[in-house]
């Protein structure tokens, strides 16, 4: 695909997906006929009930389950046709990832929890360099100050901004974020949701989110709805 084709194709492309697990010798249908498009620099929030479905469809956006029918592409990959080292490569080349509860590796120091997201997704790059990337994104999520303290000396929205400018800093064409303010206050949460869609516009990143927050949901560009494994296009109210 050339660069002028790919800067104007959907960043997804989601094509009568179908998702059926087999649970104890019998099929469970998770997802029936899922067809979604989102465009380069789009945020979709995805809403609906517990149990619904919304998370297995984003693990299949990540390549991190494959879908039982239909065709899942990200970025032009058919992730269907991809082996599960070409799905590593472009989880590590396309995708950042958010989670509610932050996944931090306790050990290491913010500099270095994105540091090493940034080495993995770049791994020639040399250490000043990945050191100098990490310090850039924690400063733009306002912690150029905290980058030598570890996870537990940190309140919960610095670690999910930890989260944030891990999963942002080797500037991924897609971020997903499973409920990421579902651990933190209405506040701090709203700080963390300003400065992930700040991101994501100032880098051209497409986001689809997953929120039980209506407040949230509405300040997506779009929201679609899951129920019981179908999805629905939800019409926003204007004003
Ligand atoms: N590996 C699995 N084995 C068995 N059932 C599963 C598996 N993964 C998901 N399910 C079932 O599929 C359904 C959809 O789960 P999923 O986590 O996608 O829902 P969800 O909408 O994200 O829910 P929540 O809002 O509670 O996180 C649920 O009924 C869940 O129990």
């Amino acid at each position: 695909m050339s660069a002028a084709n790919s800067s104007l194709a959907p960043i997804i492309t989601v094509k009568d997906v179908d998702y059926t697990l087999d649970v104890a010798g019998r099929p469970l249908n998770i997802l029936r006929k899922i067809n979604l498009i989102v465009q380069p620099a789009e945020v979709v929030a995805i809403v609906g009930p517990s149990g619904s479905g919304k998370t297995s469809l984003l693990m299949l956006l990540a390549g991190l389950e494959r879908a039982t029918g239909g065709a899942v592409t990200v970025a032009g990959e058919n992730l269907g046709s991809l082996s599960e080292d070409e799905l590593a490569v472009f989880r590590r080349k396309t995708l950042g990832i958010v989670f509610q509860s932050f996944h931090l590796i306790p050990s290491l120091s913010a500099l270095d929890n994105v540091g090493l997201a940034m080495e993995i997704a770049s791994p020639g790059m040399p250490l000043a360099k990945t050191r100098e990337a990490a310090a850039a994104a924690l400063a733009a999520v306002g912690l150029g100050d905290r980058l030598d303290h570890r996870p537990s000396a940190l309140s919960g929205g610095e670690q999910q901004r930890v989260g944030l400018a891990r999963a942002m800093v080797a500037r991924p064409k897609l971020l997903l974020a499973d409920e990421p303010t579902g651990n933190l206050d209405q506040k701090t949460g709203e700080k963390v949701i300003d400065l992930m869609f700040g991101l994501a516009r100032k880098q051209g990143t497409a986001v689809v989110l997953i929120t039980h927050d209506p407040g949230l949901a509405d300040r997506a560009d779009r929201v679609v709805t899951m129920t019981q494994g179908e999805l629905t296009e939800t019409t926003k109210a204007k004003g």
